[in-house]
């Protein structure tokens, strides 16, 4: 808070209109509070707590024995001890991806169409686990946890139909003695290679329509949310989704990276996650010639103009820059308002933020969780500090928990 006082008369000693503050800390581990003792308790009780990668249907250590620790952002807790692999369990995964290919891509589409509307259907069975898992890993609010897993799982359910509506084309010939039909096959070995701030949904994202047309999969999640991701997979098993269909490894995110572009099995890669990453993967796909699919950082401003409904604008400018703490691709990360209706806006818009609570994502009252980890609160404290020191910045004191504990 002294902090935060600090932030405050800086400012205003700059001239600046209004302030944002925030304060951060590293917290050392501790007992885990009795709400998240619970959480995990049913989770297990679930059987949806997995700490193995997963390669050919079978649960693995990492070759080597090496771990890696999750933490709950909100409290700094390890949550659990997850295997960290690296380039040889990845190998192991794509061998098996590819060689159930041939059986997985054989299948009718109704057939995989099937397995797809069981996995979803699972998930939604096991919706409030996966949310509960989600909140202690990643830190959004339950309610908004549980959004993602309808969402997440909403790729599933629509490519389970489109699997049925892989229509190929006919096209005129240019020539009279020709036809010119167009098929679409499944290219092979998809490799999905995910980030932390959508757990759930960045996979279903990938994997739901790559199983649906007849790929197999090795997918990497972020070692800051496996517990999800693993999740899921024991969801797909159980669904029907065969051994080797969707395989899943984590740890070591260079080494598994570059496994996944070096192998000549594996003809796609897709990533969501920043774009130096990003640039890396594309140029490390060129050599084996695969396809590129990828989704990077965002640059979102939202614009409010004079002629705009004010309550409108300050619920859709509030969603688009605080949903999960600010940490989604397409959060708004400027806003733009007209002269006309900046004074208007500006008030109305402070007084929602102010309204809005940090603190743990399992508490009811929470709107705001944790941000990811040090290096985000780190991130976040740098870009107070750059505002506060120009004097057209506008920043507002937020609600906190007493002693933060977090990543806040
Ligand atoms: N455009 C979108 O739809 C979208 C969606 C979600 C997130 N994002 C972006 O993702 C970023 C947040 O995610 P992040 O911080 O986890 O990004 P990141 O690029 O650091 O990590 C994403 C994934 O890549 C892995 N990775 C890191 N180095 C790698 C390497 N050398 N080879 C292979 N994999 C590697 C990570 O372990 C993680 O699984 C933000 O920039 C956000 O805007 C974009
Ligand atoms: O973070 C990026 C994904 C956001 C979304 O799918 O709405």
């Amino acid at each position: 808070m002294a902090k935060a006082m600090m932030t405050l008369r800086r400012a205003a000693a700059l001239g600046a209109r209004h302030i944002l503050t925030a304060s951060s800390r590293v917290v050392p581990l501790r007992h885990m509070s009795a709400d998240a003792g619970a959480a995990m308790e049913k989770i297990r009780a679930a059987g949806l707590l997995r700490t193995q990668g997963l390669i050919a249907g079978q649960w693995v250590d990492a070759y080597d024995g090496k771990t890696i620790e999750v933490q709950n952002p909100a409290t700094g807790d390890v949550l659990a001890n997850v295997s960290c692999m690296g380039s040889r369990e990845t190998s192991d995964a794509i061998a098996s991806a590819n060689s159930t290919f041939y059986s997985w891509s054989k299948l009718t589409a109704n057939e995989r169409s099937k397995a797809l509307r069981k996995w979803y259907d699972l998930i939604i069975a096991h919706k409030e686990e996966l949310a509960l898992l989600m909140t202690l890993e990643q830190g959004k609010p339950l309610k908004e946890a549980l959004g993602e897993v309808n969402y997440g799982a909403s790729f599933l359910e629509y490519f389970a139909e489109e699997a049925k509506r892989i229509y190929g084309d006919i096209i005129p010939p240019t020539l009279s003695d020709r036809r010119l039909l167009v098929l679409k096959q499944p290219v092979g070995v998809v490799g999905a290679i995910t980030p932390w701030n959508f757990p759930l949904a960045m996979i279903t994202r990938k994997v739901g329509p790559a199983l649906a047309c007849g790929c197999t999969v090795v997918v990497k999640p972020s070692e800051f949310t496996p517990l999800t991701a693993l999740a899921a997979a024991d969801l797909a098993l159980q669904a029907g989704i065969p051994a080797g269909a969707l395989n899943v490894v984590m740890g070591n995110a260079p080494e598994i990276g570059d496994a996944l572009l070096q192998s000549t099995q594996v003809r796609t890669i897709t990533f969501t996650g920043s774009t130096a990453v990003g640039k890396k993967l594309m140029a490390g796909s060129a050599n084996t010639v695969k396809k590129v699919s990828l989704e990077l950082g965002g640059n979102a401003p939202c614009i409010v103009f004079d002629d705009a409904d004010i309550d409108v604008a300050v619920k859709g400018s509030l969603a688009a820059k605080f949903r999960n703490s600010g940490q989604t691709c397409v959060c708004a990360n400027r806003i733009l308002v007209q002269e006309g209706i900046y004074e208007k806006f500006a008030s109305a818009f402070i007084k929602a933020v102010q309204s809005l609570h940090v603190g743990n994502g399992l508490e009811e009252s929470t709107s705001q969780g944790p941000l990811i980890n040090e290096a985000a609160v780190q991130k976040v404290e740098k870009f107070i500090n750059d505002a506060t020191s120009k004097v057209f910045l506008i920043t507002i004191s937020m609600h906190f928990p007493p002693n933060p504990e977090g990543m806040y």
